[in-house]
C-alpha cells in the first residue's frame, strides 16, 4: 500500500470502548455495526473464535463499502477463556453471578481477535492478542453488587478493567488495552503488514 493514500480507518465494532480507545490514540474511526449472527461461528477454542468473529465483523462491513484503496476495516472480538470455558457477554444477571463465583480468586485469560482489511489492495492481516487476567476473591455481596450496577452484563467475561470491575482485578499480564477490547501495538503490527505506519491515521 503507497504511502500517498489518504488511509482511514471503519471500526465494524458497535463497542464504545474500542471506539475510546481509538480515539484516545489519535484515530477517529467511522463506526459500522455489521450486526452479524455471532451464534452461527464455531470454533475449537476462544483463541479461533474471536479470531473467526473479528474477521466476519470486518468482512461484513467491508462487503457494504464502495472500492477506496483508503478504507481500512478493523473487526475486533473479545473473550474471556476460563477453566476450560469460553466466556462472551453473560446471557443474564444470573450467569454473571454463577461466573463470579467460579472467576474469584483465580484467573483466566481474555482474547481479543484482531482483523484488518484493505477494501481495494484485498490484503488482510489478523491476530489474536492474549492477557492473562488475575481476580480478586470477591464476596457474595460484592457479587450481587456489581451485577446489579449491570456493567458486567455488557462486557465479555463479565468484568472490566477500567470501570467498576477495576475494584475485582489484582493484576493483569499483557496488554490491558486488549482486555478493554483492542490491543494498539497489535493493530499497530497488523498495519505495518499491510505497509500501513499507524501515524498516517492519525487525526490532522
Ligand atoms: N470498557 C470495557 N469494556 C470491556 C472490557 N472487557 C470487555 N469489554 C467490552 C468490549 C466490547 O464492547 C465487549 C466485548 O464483546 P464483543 O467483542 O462481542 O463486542 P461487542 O458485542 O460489544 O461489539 P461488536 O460485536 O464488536 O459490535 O465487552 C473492559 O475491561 N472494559
Amino acid at each position: 500500500m503507497g504511502n500517498d493514500i489518504d488511509y482511514r480507518l471503519v471500526l465494524a465494532s458497535a463497542s464504545p470502548a474500542r471506539r475510546a480507545l481509538l480515539s484516545a490514540a489519535g484515530i477517529d474511526a467511522e463506526v459500522m455495526v455489521s450486526g452479524v449472527d455471532e451464534s452461527v461461528v464455531e470454533a475449537a477454542d476462544a483463541y479461533e473464535l474471536c479470531l473467526a468473529l473479528a474477521r466476519m465483523k470486518a468482512r461484513a462491513i467491508a462487503a457494504e463499502l464502495p472500492p477506496d484503496p483508503g478504507i481500512l476495516v478493523l473487526g475486533c472480538d473479545s473473550v474471556l477463556a476460563f477453566d476450560g470455558q469460553i466466556f462472551g457477554k453473560p446471557a443474564n444477571a444470573e450467569e454473571a453471578a454463577k461466573r463470579w463465583e467460579m472467576m474469584r480468586g483465580r484467573s483466566g485469560v481474555l482474547h481479543t481477535g484482531h482483523h484488518v482489511t484493505g477494501l481495494v489492495s484485498g490484503r488482510q492481516a489478523e491476530a489474536v492478542g492474549t492477557t492473562v487476567v488475575h481476580f480478586s476473591d470477591i464476596t457474595d455481596a460484592e457479587i450481587a453488587a456489581y451485577v446489579a450496577s449491570e456493567e458486567p452484563l455488557n462486557v465479555a467475561g463479565s468484568f472490566t478493567i477500567d470501570g467498576r470491575g477495576a475494584a475485582f482485578v489484582e493484576r493483569i499480564e499483557g496488554d490491558p488495552g486488549n482486555v478493554i477490547g483492542l490491543s494498539l501495538p497489535l493493530l499497530r503490527k497488523l498495519l505495518i503488514e499491510m505497509d500501513v505506519s499507524i501515524t498516517a491515521l492519525w487525526r490532522a
